[in-house]
């Protein structure tokens, strides 16, 4: 046994941190964490699982518009209660953080709650006290990003967003990737006039180009979309905010918030005092074992910048634990990650996107099918999905599958397994379908669209 006070010492208690930690204290190491704000992380209190929460809530909007096609009447109009949501939401997070520490305390796993930080090889300080550890995790995680454009300071970034005591009537959202799209989603479905501005001219960069575009095209029907927008400055004007965008024209709302990305939460832990380097953005660098340049001092999550995600941040919080402590060994994949923005609609998706596709392969089949869910044929409502799959022609194995609908990320975890697997266009086509559901057109897709090259 060493000689440190612990074997492993882990500094945030999120998605990564947690994993490591328990696992860590299962394999018989003394362990301990410090979490200075609350328990669960980014994912449980400002992230995933609140987030859910209010697309359910806003989903039901639609729910109740449609319920009248198949026979229902709703005797008066339906109201919303924004301050009751947000409380029920506050209930279940607080649940979830005393589950979370229950979790810890139950492994074995000391807690230290307040700001830690490097102090020198092999000692971590939090507030006043120094603890030893032989081994030193960083799983610090990520904050928001907002750009210095004058008068920032009025504008509300996604944890901002959890805390609204009041529904804004009309919000200006800001950027264009998951965090952006998911909110306009919410908050339209709640209720409130959405517009929202990119820089861009396609929502949803890194994504299937199809995707993109159907995906583009379908958010205009709810939000007032404003591309290759830029902010020049927001100023408050009573209880609004004013924004004058780069084209000169100004427009007034009761919200503004910034999802224009994340960066790594690395100032304050005194990490380059102790020559651990760090990337143009902030990111801890680590090696394929997610070692820092100081030995014996690791980093996962967010905080190293790979792919962020709470499923990978856990992967690689168990994935390290295990290699230090015996466990079986693992090595994270970051191939074939599955991901969905629960927007409206829902995008998912799993392996290379066409253009990724077309740059590895020789020829690359594309199949193609959007459709009227079964659902809507009653309802009226204009709503489409898009499904996608490319095929290497010389294999046949199937590289990439993308989604645009109801269910989307539902079904594309099924699909991971299958890629994964190795799966072939010939398995998916010998594989019997569920029907009816938008599934099975993914075993049911049988002529390659005409834009497939040689
Ligand atoms: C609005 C939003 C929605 C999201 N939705 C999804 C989703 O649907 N699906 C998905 O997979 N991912 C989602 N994510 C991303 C996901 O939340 C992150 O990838 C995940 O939480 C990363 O885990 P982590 O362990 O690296 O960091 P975190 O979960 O951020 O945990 C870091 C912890 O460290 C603590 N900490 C930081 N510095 C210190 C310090 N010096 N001392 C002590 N404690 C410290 C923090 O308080 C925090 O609790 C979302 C993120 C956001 C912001
Ligand atoms: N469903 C999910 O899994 C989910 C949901 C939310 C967040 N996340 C994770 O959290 C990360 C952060 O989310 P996010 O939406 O903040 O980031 P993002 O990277 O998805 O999108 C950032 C957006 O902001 C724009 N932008 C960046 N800088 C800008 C600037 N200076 N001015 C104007 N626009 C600018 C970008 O063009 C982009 O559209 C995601 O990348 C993802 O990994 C995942």
């Amino acid at each position: 046994m060493s000689t440190f006070e612990y074997d492993f010492f882990v500094i945030g208690a999120g998605s990564g941190g947690v994993r490591a930690a328990r696992t860590a204290a299962a394999l018989g190491a003394r362990t301990g964490i410090a979490e200075e704000r609350f328990f669960g992380g980014t994912c449980v209190n400002v992230g995933c699982i609140p987030k859910k929460l209010y697309t359910y809530a806003a989903h039901t909007r639609h729910d109740i518009a449609d319920s009248a096609a198949y026979g229902w009447h709703v005797a008066s109009e339906p109201t919303f209660d924004w301050s009751l949501l947000k409380t029920n939401k506050d209930k279940e997070i607080n649940r979830l953080n005393g589950i979370y520490k229950n979790l810890l305390n139950s492994a074995d796993v000391d807690i230290h709650e307040g700001h830690a930080r490097l102090a020198g090889p092999n000692r971590v300080a939090i507030g006043d006290r120094e603890i030893t550890a032989e081994h030193i995790l960083f799983a610090v995680g990520g904050q928001s990003f907002m750009p210095p454009v004058p008068g920032i300071e009025n504008a509300l970034d996604s944890d901002d967003f959890f805390e609204l005591s009041a529904q804004p009537t009309d919000v200006l959202i800001v950027g264009g990737g998951y965090i952006a799209t998911e909110l306009a989603g919410v908050f339209s479905g709640l209720g409130s006039q959405v517009t929202l501005a990119y820089r861009g001219d396609l929502l949803l960069n890194g994504f299937d180009e199809d995707i993109r575009s159907f995906f583009t095209d379908s958010i205009k029907s709810y939000v007032n979309l404003k591309l290759n927008s830029d902010i020049q400055r927001i100023e408050r004007s009573g209880d609004k905010k004013e924004v004058v965008f780069s084209d000169g024209t100004r427009a007034a709302f009761d919200a503004v918030l910034y999802a224009t990305g994340r960066v790594p939460a690395t100032a304050k832990l005194g990490l380059t005092d102790f020559g651990i380097k760090l990337s143009d953005v902030g990111a801890i660098i680590v090696d394929k074992n997610f070692e820092t340049a100081m030995p014996g001092v690791y980093a996962v999550g967010d905080v190293i910048d790979r792919v962020t995600l709470t499923p990978v941040a856990l992967a690689e919080g168990q994935a390290l634990a295990r290699r230090l402590f015996g466990g079986p060994k693992q090595q994270v994949s970051y191939d074939l990650i599955p991901a969905a923005v629960f927007s409206e609609p829902q995008i998912a998706t799993v392996g290379m996107t066409e253009a990724e596709a077309r740059s590895c392969h020789k020829n690359i089949d594309v199949y193609r099918s959007r459709f009227r869910p079964l659902k809507h044929t009653l309802t009226g409502r204009d709503s489409f999905s898009l499904m996608k799959m490319l095929v290497d022609r010389e294999s046949d194995r199937v590289v990439g599958m993308h989604m645009a609908g109801t269910d989307a990320a539902e079904i594309m975890q099924g699909m991971a397994v299958a890629l994964q697997a190795g799966a072939t266009k010939s398995q998916f086509d010998s594989t019997i379908g569920i029907h009816p559901t938008a599934a099975e057109e993914f075993v049911t897709m049988r002529t390659p669209v005409e834009d497939s090259t040689d």
